[in-house]
């Protein structure tokens, strides 16, 4: 029986520098990228779907031509009269990202308005990935409609993954943005932190006082991504080690952590084997942070 992967969170039209002093126009987001990279990683039995809302508008529609072409289901994607999709830049750094953006009354901030359409797309899913941007974009109350059907997904079997992807600036205040994260943990089976945005928000000072706060907020699964340093995952008590191989020639790191999700994801999924699935997320990081933007067809290493 063919299984889904739901994505649940916001897309964003893409402005990505072309190193040349252009940008590229592009679709990316994400919780969009990890459901993008679990498309090329995942086997034959998996559909991949993304769950959003967007305008009525042709640059929402393109956006959603976008995800059908690279087969990424969007027949729970909501539609909506009256709003349009947010937009980002990528500025680059020495190859490491920051974001501009204008997204403060996107359509995906309604995402979870519609509690019998979220209800729907949760139940059609096997596997469900959310991320603490997915939580940020939502006022409290539609955050506390997110968690629930989440949480009654969990409860009719569906596995639940979390990546924190700590944004500040989306949320008002510090402790908001904690006390959110946490609650998010709370409804999940897997959450995939990164430790540099982990340790400035919560003040951890290793990779395994990450994990533990995870663990103690009752997730049986973290795994630490760490840039290029030595990464750890927590599982059920017990550390895994596991340190990247070099990248030479790094372009932009956009989508390294969501295309490690993907990677990671699509192998454990498939063989529950650890070591062998953080090697595969790494593989597949690795490959994406060669090239320009948050989207790269990781086959031909192109810019999508
Ligand atoms: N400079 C790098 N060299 C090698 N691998 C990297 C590098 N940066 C990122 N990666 C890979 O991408 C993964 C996620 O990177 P990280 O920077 O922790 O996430 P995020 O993009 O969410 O901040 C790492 O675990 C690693 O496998
Ligand atoms: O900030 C947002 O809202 C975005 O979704 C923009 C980016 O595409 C991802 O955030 C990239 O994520 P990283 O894997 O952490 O580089």
């Amino acid at each position: 029986m063919t299984q889904t992967f739901l994505s649940i969170g916001e897309c964003m039209v893409e402005m990505a520098p072309k190193g040349t002093g252009d940008y590229q126009l592009g679709f990316a987001g994400d919780t969009l990228n990890t459901a993008w990279y679990a498309k090329h990683a995942l086997g034959p039995g998996w559909d991949v779907a993304y769950f959003t809302a967007v305008g009525q508008d042709a640059l929402s529609e393109r956006m959603c031509s976008f995800m059908d072409t690279a087969g990424i289901r969007t027949n729970h994607i909501r539609k909506l009269p009256d709003r349009t999709v947010g937009l980002y830049l990528i500025e680059l750094s020495n190859g490491e990202r920051s974001f501009a953006y204008w997204r403060s009354d996107s359509a995906a901030r309604q995402l979870a308005a519609d509690r019998a359409a979220l209800a729907k797309a949760l139940g059609s899913a096997q596997v469900i990935f959310f991320s603490g941007i997915t939580i940020a974009i939502l006022s409290p109350a539609h955050r506390l409609t997110l968690l629930g059907s989440l949480s009654q997904a969990r409860q009719n079997g569906a596995t639940i993954v979390f990546d924190p992807n700590l944004r500040p600036r989306l949320w008002n205040t510090p402790e908001t943005m904690r006390d959110a994260v946490i609650a998010a943990a709370k409804v999940s089976d897997i959450v995939m932190p990164s430790f540099d945005d982990d340790a400035l928000a919560f003040g951890d000072k290793t990779l395994e006082a990450t994990a533990q706060r995870y663990a103690d907020a009752g997730v049986p699964l973290v795994v630490v991504k760490n840039g290029a340093g030595p990464m750890i995952a927590l599982d059920k008590g017990k550390i895994e080690h596991f340190t990247p191989a070099p990248v030479s020639e790094i372009v932009d790191t956009t989508a390294a952590g969501d295309s490690f999700n993907a990677g990671f994801l699509a192998s454990y999924l498939d063989s529950k084997d650890l070591p062998r699935a953080l090697a595969a997320g790494a593989e597949l990081a690795a490959k994406v942070i060669t090239r320009h933007g948050a989207l790269v067809d990781p086959e031909g290493l192109t810019s999508a």
